[in-house]
């Protein structure tokens, strides 16, 4: 199975599902679920660059894909009633589209941007002067005639979004005045996000049903909307379930084959290749992908991070190796020391 076609992918699965996203998107702080130390943080931050009518400081978001970054940068937006401008890294080829960006900013305005570890170089060196100053020196006509021009910017605020921090050249990441990581989800908070969304689906649904999807969401907002979706299809051709509750979510999710932690094929056969040819570990990285055919960059961002969060995965210096909790998750005898 393609890594995209996963339903427990954290990426968006197509166009179909941005668009159905963009419908559950909260609007305000207020409305946003979870991340209680971030939402904090940043009213205030927001509540004081309002009282003193300047611009909100450049905020850095960072962590795994669908915890809600670009729906966080909407609702900083909305808050601070200005208008945002959205791109990604891969989309700024060459200065000029920068500066086509910076130029349409009114004083205040936010520009967000995507994938910021992907920026090309020339492009992340304008931005340095662009966030500090306030101005870029861009370079006009060719040859004889060239000469430089300082160009004034009003000012604004950069919200850059990236699940590799690692990845930013330091004199990027120092210029973000607001860094904040952004954690996987509770099932508590989980619950809430599936029954606002089964509210705004006007799909009627338990309390219980929410919590059931809750718990195999893998902490992702994305994830739990997205088996909402599915479960719904069941409840809605099934005679006797016209609610949400955790008999059809058993039902619906067996069929597939998303287990009671959120786990997928997948994740079982690297679990279970490691116990059954490695006794459990510990496996170097490369090893482990090419023995269930994956890339090695796939697992490191797709399958480990989640797995290592639930604690049945742990690194060590040897390589990966499976928890006591990893075994009995599988229903496998954790082996002794003998
Ligand atoms: N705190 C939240 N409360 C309610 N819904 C949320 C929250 N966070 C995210 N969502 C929902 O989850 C979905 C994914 O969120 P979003 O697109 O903002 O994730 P992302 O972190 O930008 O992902 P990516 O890294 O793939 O760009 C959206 O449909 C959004 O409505
Ligand atoms: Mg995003």
């Amino acid at each position: 199975m393609a890594d995209d076609d996963r339903i427990v992918s954290p990426e968006p699965e197509d166009a179909r599902e941005d668009s159905v996203e963009k419908s559950l998107r909260p609007q305000t702080l207020g409305q946003y679920i979870g991340q209680a130390p971030i939402k904090h943080e940043l009213n205030v931050y927001i509540q004081a660059a309002k009282q003193r009518e300047e611009s909100l400081d450049h905020v850095l978001l960072y962590g795994p894909p669908g915890l809600g970054k670009t729906t966080l940068a909407w609702v900083i937006a909305n808050e601070m009633g200005v208008q945002v401008r959205t791109t990604s890294g891969p989309a700024i080829e060459k200065p000029g589209d920068l500066v086509a960006l910076l130029n349409e900013l009114q004083p205040g305005d936010i520009l967000f941007i995507d994938e910021i570890h992907r920026l090309p170089k020339v492009v992340e060196e304008m931005l340095y002067s662009a966030m500090e100053d306030f101005y870029i020196d861009i370079v006009v006509g060719q040859g004889p005639t060239a000469h430089p021009v300082h160009f004034p910017l009003p000012p604004f605020t950069l919200i850059g979004a990236t699940t590799r921090a690692g990845l930013l050249s330091a004199p990027l990441r120092d210029r973000f005045g607001i860094v904040e990581h952004m954690a996987y989800y509770n099932a508590n908070d989980l619950e809430e996000i599936v029954l606002r969304s089964a509210d705004i689906f006007q799909t009627p649904i338990a309390p219980e049903g929410a919590h059931a999807i809750a718990l195999r969401s893998r902490g992702t907002p994305r994830i739990a909307n997205r088996l909402l979706k599915r479960v719904r299809d069941f409840a809605e051709v099934s005679p006797d379930h016209d609610t949400i509750d955790p008999e059809i979510v058993d039902h619906a999710l067996t069929l597939l084959r998303v287990d009671s932690a959120g786990l997928d094929s997948t994740d079982i056969k690297l679990l279970t290749t490691m116990i059954d040819y490695y006794n459990g570990g510990p496996v170097g990285l490369n090893t482990l992908a090419a023995n269930i055919g994956e890339e090695t960059e796939t697992v490191a961002a797709m399958y480990e991070p989640y797995l290592l969060q639930r604690g049945f995965l742990k690194r060590t210096a040897k390589g990966r190796v499976v928890t006591e909790a990893g075994y009995r998750h599988l229903d496998r005898p954790f082996p002794t020391a003998q």
